[in-house]
């Protein structure tokens, strides 16, 4: 026993928990250096994709066209991939297909192809892969720009961006206009890819300090023909002038431009041009059918009417040549109830109104919008099944771009055009010639329902509709006068009364462009006749003709106001074809044009000598603009008239004066002169102002005009004024002089009342007096005690002292005072009876109470005799 067993005797084994823990200390130490060595090795982010972009890059050049179908088989970014992916994109369209790669590879691309193809993705992805092969981030400012002719689509297309470039880090911006410009241009420089309207676009170039473009990698155009077309021409030569050269350009749409000289103005380098459907059979979707129908120009509201009432469930849009003519037709199907939701989009909305509508239209199943060419192009309403066209497109393009708005992406459609008799052959023929299938169908008479009748009963209730439905028919007519293809749009083939009965207006407005078109040559001999005669002819203008010619110069100042503020919103009146700003734009170069004409036509009108010649042709001139000014102000708002014509009154004369002065070239733009500035000259020439001074009849003169001032602070005032006008002083001392004027006119009027009582009290003296005088003395006798007044006693009435007792007259002055005290005693007395009596005596009464308080008179006689005089007295009195 007491044997130990000791582990650490030589050859014993180690223990293997010690061992375990030795062994677990190395590996430890071990994985921390690896881990430490890893960590030194590991590459960082940037540089790994670094790696991955060169390696996508590299497979860029491999791209074959053939062999894509998905988006997947481009060797793009995962992020790209993936924000395609979750937005249920993976097929590509064949315009995808064929340019994504092209662009990929650096290359600037013109690509075309039929409307709902999927332009927009193929311009996206490769402005994403841009940026991201880059390695773009905010800080290095604005990388692409994506311009769009309409703001509805600049929206659109950033929608569509936000949706697939979601997984990347890219800042996008939407720049268009009706927003606070102020607002945006605090965000513009954080922006890496900004999608704009021209217009908005070119007022931050100019107006955002910071704002610029220097880094600029890739230019878009969305629907570049239109953007690249004479609308736009000095917008986005300013703006091209802004960007480097050096960057990648892509145009795409579904009508491309060939024009070399466009396509000059970008600088492309050897553009790839990628003509998706050139060899297609038609140049619009397989799967829209197209049709139209010819009808007259009054029966178009009464076919609109009866389709839509025949297409409740569909969604449709119908296009119309103006603003004007939405707003009214609008306006007026609502009120029709067709049983359909009645929408309207158009360029004189609110920028908010637009985006409601636009989105209400999105979410609806079936509803009618009513829109002019800003909803022409490039808009992708989802599940749209008709596009009407109610007023023949400009030319085939626009009805490509309109019939689009349906039959998109392997979608059906159908689109209705509606031609004039007139207008048949022409556009069928474009259309034809573009490779638009189009078929003729023919309206079923019994189906047509009429609403004229209907038109004409809104109208007389409703005087803002009338106006309206005036300005609906000036514009329509205008839009066809001002379409260039002369063959197929002729404004005298117009039946100008039908249309305007089928609008529901009983007469037809006044177009007077139209009727100065049809006086032109009549208007020149009246002139070339009067050349002859020497008389001017200023004076034998009518009143009308003064008030034209005032209205004119209105016009053309409100005109020349407007002027500098022409950028924002231009993309939407070039969207709308001959519509809106452009319309404004139009009629402002017509006004333009024919001063211009005016000034060249002047010489051979007026001799150069006769001065009142000159007058008289410029009168004529300015008639022959307020002819057309009022055409235009069809296109304004009743208040915008209002200020218009008040405007008028302070330029005309004085316009009118310093343009027969002048010559014509110097009269397009002339100050206005304010009464400021009037009497400033005034003051200026140190003219006095003249006063009228009379003398009163002491002598003393009194100045009437202009008004002395008489309150106390004149002097002061006097003394202050020293320079300039001291505002609190002056209505001091205008209060002051208030308090004068108020009390002296109060004298006044209390002098003028005082006066009045006098003179009635004075008038009521002298009637008492003529009454008292007509009745006989008899009378006056027994009724002087009855007078309460004493300004009323007449001592006339009493019996003449002299006669009785003519030289005692201390005894006349005691019965003088005898009846005074009577006399005061009786009014005492009557005075108690009235308080006792309440109804008043009656003169009987009184008279009764004077008797019985008189003092018995001694007369000296006997009481027989007193008796038989009493009786005397009373029969005389009954
Ligand atoms: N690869 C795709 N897979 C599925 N849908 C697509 C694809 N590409 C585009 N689309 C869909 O097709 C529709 C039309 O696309 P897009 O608006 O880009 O046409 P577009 O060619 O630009 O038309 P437009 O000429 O009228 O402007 C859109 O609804 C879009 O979502």
């Amino acid at each position: 026993m007491g044997k130990t067993n000791d582990s650490r005797s030589p050859g014993a084994r180690p223990d293997p928990v010690r061992s375990f823990n030795r062994w677990k200390k190395k590996h430890s130490h071990k994985q921390s250096q690896k881990k430490q060595l890893r960590k030194q090795l590991k590459k960082p982010e940037w540089q790994v994709e670094r790696e991955v972009i060169s390696r996508l890059m590299q497979n860029y050049e491999k791209i074959n066209v053939n062999e894509i179908t998905r988006f997947s088989d481009f060797p793009l970014s995962k992020k790209t991939l993936k924000g395609l992916q979750e937005a249920q994109y993976r097929l590509v369209t064949e315009i995808q297909k064929q340019t994504i790669g092209l662009a990929l590879q650096g290359k600037d691309v013109l690509g075309a192809a039929k409307t709902g193809s999927g332009k927009t993705l193929a311009f996206l992805v490769p402005v994403l892969e841009a940026l991201y092969r880059l390695q773009w981030t905010s800080t290095d400012g604005l990388g692409v720009l994506i311009i769009s002719p309409t703001r509805e689509l600049a929206y659109q297309t950033f929608e569509v961006l936000r949706k697939v470039g979601k997984n990347h880090e890219f800042s996008a911006g939407l720049i268009i206009g009706g927003k606070d410009l102020k607002h945006e241009a605090e965000r513009i420089n954080n922006i890496n890819i900004l999608v704009c309207t021209p217009g908005r676009l070119l007022q931050h170039m100019d107006e955002t300090i910071c704002f610029h473009a220097t880094n600029l990698q890739m230019l878009v155009l969305d629907e570049a023909d239109r953007i690249l077309d004479m609308g736009f021409a000095d917008t986005m030569n300013a703006i091209i002038e802004n960007l480097p050269k050096k960057r990648q350009t892509l145009l795409f749409s579904a009508t491309q431009t060939k024009s070399v000289k466009d396509l000059a103005r970008l600088s492309l380098k050897n553009p790839e041009y990628v003509w998706v459907h050139e060899k297609a059979k038609y140049s619009t979707p397989a799967t829209l059918e197209q049709n139209y129908i010819v009808c007259e120009l009054q029966q178009k509201i009464s076919v609109l009417y009866s389709f839509l009432r025949s297409h409740l469930k569909k969604k449709s849009i119908v296009f119309f040549s103006s603003c004007k003519e939405v707003q009214y037709l609008y306006r007026v199907f609502c009120r029709l109830r067709p049983g359909i939701s009645v929408l309207a989009l158009h360029g004189r909305q609110q920028q908010m109104r637009r985006m409601e509508v636009y989105n209400e239209f999105v979410r609806k199943r079936a509803a009618v919008l009513f829109a002019t060419d800003i909803a022409a192009r490039g808009l992708d309403f989802p599940a749209v099944n008709w596009v009407l066209q109610f007023d023949c497109p400009e030319d085939a393009n626009t009805y490509i771009h309109r019939a689009g708005r349906t039959a998109r992406y392997k979608e059906d459609g159908e689109a209705l055009l509606i031609l004039l008799p007139s207008e048949e052959k022409g556009m069928v023929q474009q259309l034809l010639q573009k490779k638009v299938p189009v078929k003729a169908i023919k309206i079923n008479p019994e189906k047509l329902i009429d609403v004229q009748k209907k038109l004409e009963s809104f109208l007389a209730q409703d005087q803002d509709l009338k106006e309206r439905a005036q300005r609906c028919f000036v514009s329509y007519i205008r839009s066809v006068y001002l379409m260039k293809d002369k063959e197929i749009f002729d404004v005298s083939k117009l039946p100008i009364p039908e249309y305007a009965l089928s609008l529901g207006l009983a007469v037809a407005p006044r177009v007077r462009f139209l009727q100065k078109m049809q006086k032109q040559p009549t208007r020149e001999l009246v002139v070339s006749q009067d050349n002859k005669v020497s008389e001017p002819r200023a004076p034998s203008l009518t009143n009308d003709e003064v008030e034209e010619f005032r209205a004119y110069f209105n016009e053309k100042m409100s005109i020349l106001q407007k002027g500098g503020k022409r950028a924002e919103g231009t993309e939407d009146g070039l969207a709308n074809g001959i519509s809106d700003e452009e319309e404004e734009k139009e009629d402002e170069e017509e006004i333009e044009e024919k001063l211009g004409k005016g000034k060249e036509s002047q010489p051979q009108f007026v001799p150069s000598t006769d001065e009142s010649w000159k007058n008289k042709e410029t009168a004529i001139h300015f008639l022959d603009r307020a002819d057309d000014e009022e055409e235009d102000d069809d296109g304004l708002d009743a208040d915008f008239l209002k200020v218009k014509r008040h405007n008028v009154f302070g330029l005309d004369l004085k316009e009118n004066k310093a343009l027969q002065k002048k010559e014509a070239s110097k009269s397009s733009v002339k100050k206005k002169v304010t009464k400021v500035a009037e009497a400033k000259k005034v003051m200026k020439r140190n003219f006095k102002v003249n006063k009228k001074i009379t003398f009163t009849d002491e002598g003393e003169l009194v100045q009437q005009w202009p008004q002395m001032q008489k309150s106390v602070l004149k002097d002061t005032e006097e003394e202050d004024d020293t320079g300039g006008i001291n505002l609190d002083k002056a209505k001091e001392r205008l209060q002051e002089e208030d308090k004068f004027d108020k009390e002296a006119y109060r004298k006044k009027i209390k002098a003028k009342h005082r006066e009045k009582r006098l003179k009635e009290r004075e008038a009521r003296r002298e009637a008492s007096k003529r009454q008292a005088k007509a009745k006989d003395e008899e009378e006056a006798f027994l009724d002087w005690s009855d007078d309460d007044d004493d300004d009323g006693f007449d001592p006339s009435t009493l019996p003449d002292p002299d006669k009785y007792r003519s030289s005692e007259d201390s005894d006349s002055e005691d019965l003088e005072n005898k009846i005074s005290d009577t006399k005061k005693k009786q009014g005492m007395r009557k005075r108690n009876n009235n308080e006792v009596e309440d109804t008043g005596p009656t003169s009987h009464n009184r008279k009764k109470a004077k008797w019985e308080t008189l003092e018995p008179l001694d007369t000296g006689l006997s009481l027989a005799e007193d008796e038989e005089l009493v009786l005397h007295l009373l029969k005389s009195q009954s």
